[in-house]
């Protein structure tokens, strides 16, 4: 058994239909200039290899086995297949791209819990595609907890989006505002906070993180009278964390924590709902962005953008992302090898 970072990471192929294909050959061809871990998808080489042809591409694509990946990674782009074919064409999937998405994420995750992979990399979903299809997960993110049960217990997935600058964490994940609102508790507050400072300690090597936490409501609540769930569910679960011996803050007014100086006062924004954690990174770093899932057994990161269907197929994917989620995926599984 290969340990530690002498394993490859697994790749998923993310929708078949999207830039998936795209960003994976990209950064493939791009792997000595920014000193890549090897690296394997888990699908459908054929899919890989027609994406190749119509960018215009010179890369050998190899269907290989897992134990053969990182040696075959310097000359070709090596696939490792799950038996599902993606026949979708880029910006229109069709009835493979689910199965196939799907397929890959389950092989990637039984890849890196039976220790043929480091870490899991995923290729962006689109998640409607996949509801359409049956799939009952909101995203990867509650998906791949899922696939981490043990003993049936599901452990609490967390959602952070990280770039040099700024870490950010959304409490609620990926639900309506208005569920949002009715989720939102000071147990799933005071969760979500411990897991983030346990991996922040773990996994990036901050001895003590300091946390930041918005408000829910404009001026995070304006002493009540805009809105009572900042004094009522956020101020108490910052004085349990700090109880706890946590450098936790808040509740911080979301408009005014992350401008730059701001940003420089913690490692960790956590924000109540979605957007108001993910608006700030993605406007600051949408090139450099990474999704990480916090919580889970093993280390799993993708690029923060989506699926891009109006410009898949066309040359004008950006594959920064998604090699700044090789790169993390890689010193994280270093930090503490699964
Ligand atoms: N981790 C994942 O699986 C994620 C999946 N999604 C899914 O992606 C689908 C589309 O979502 P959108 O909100 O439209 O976001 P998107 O990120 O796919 O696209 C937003 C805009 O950014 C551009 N863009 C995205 N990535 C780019 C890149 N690498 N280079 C150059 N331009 C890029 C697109 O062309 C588009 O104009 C949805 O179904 C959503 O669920 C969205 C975010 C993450
Ligand atoms: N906006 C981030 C996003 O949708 C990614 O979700 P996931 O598929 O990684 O759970």
């Amino acid at each position: 058994m290969l340990t530690g970072m002498a394993r490859p990471l697994v790749l998923t192929l993310g929708e078949p239909a999207g830039i998936g294909p795209d960003v994976t050959l990209a950064a493939w061809l791009q792997r000595a200039q920014h000193d890549l871990p090897p690296f394997y998808i888990r699908g459908d080489a054929a899919c890989l290899t027609r994406r190749a042809k119509v960018l215009g591409l010179d890369v050998r694509v190899a269907e290989v086995g897992a134990d053969e990946a990182a040696p075959a990674f310097a000359h070709a782009l090596p696939v490792v297949p799950t038996g599902r074919i993606a026949t979708a064409a880029p910006g229109q999937p069709d009835e493979s791209s689910a199965a196939a998405a799907i397929a890959s994420i389950e092989h990637a995750v039984a890849d890196v819990r039976e220790h043929r992979a480091a870490a899991v990399v995923t290729n962006p979903i689109a998640k409607s595609v996949l509801y359409k299809a049956g799939f009952h997960h909101p995203g990867h993110t509650e998906f791949l907890a899922e696939l981490a049960k043990r003993d049936g217990v599901v452990p609490q997935p967390v959602m952070m989006l990280w770039c040099p600058s700024l870490a950010v964490v959304p409490v609620t994940i990926h639900v309506s505002l208005r569920d949002a609102i009715a989720q939102l508790s000071t147990e799933l507050i005071v969760s979500t906070a411990r897991i983030v400072v346990q991996d922040l300690r773990s996994r990036f090597g901050i001895a003590q993180p300091r946390l930041a936490l918005a408000g829910l409501n404009p001026h995070a609540g304006e002493d009540g009278s805009l809105g009572r769930e900042d004094r009522a569910i956020v101020a108490p679960a910052v004085e349990i964390l700090r109880g706890e011996g946590v450098d936790a803050r808040g509740p911080l007014p979301a408009d005014t924590m992350f401008h730059a100086a701001a940003r420089k006062t913690y490692d960790c924004a956590l924000g109540m709902y979605h957007d108001q954690a993910l608006i700030p990174i993605k406007t600051i770093a949408f090139d450099e962005g990474v999704n990480v899932t916090l919580g889970l057994p093993f280390v799993r990161t993708s690029p923060d953008h989506g699926t891009a269907f109006d410009i898949a197929g066309t040359g004008r994917a950006d594959p920064s992302s998604l090699i700044a989620a090789l790169k993390l995926a890689a010193r994280m599984a270093s930090a503490a090898p699964t």
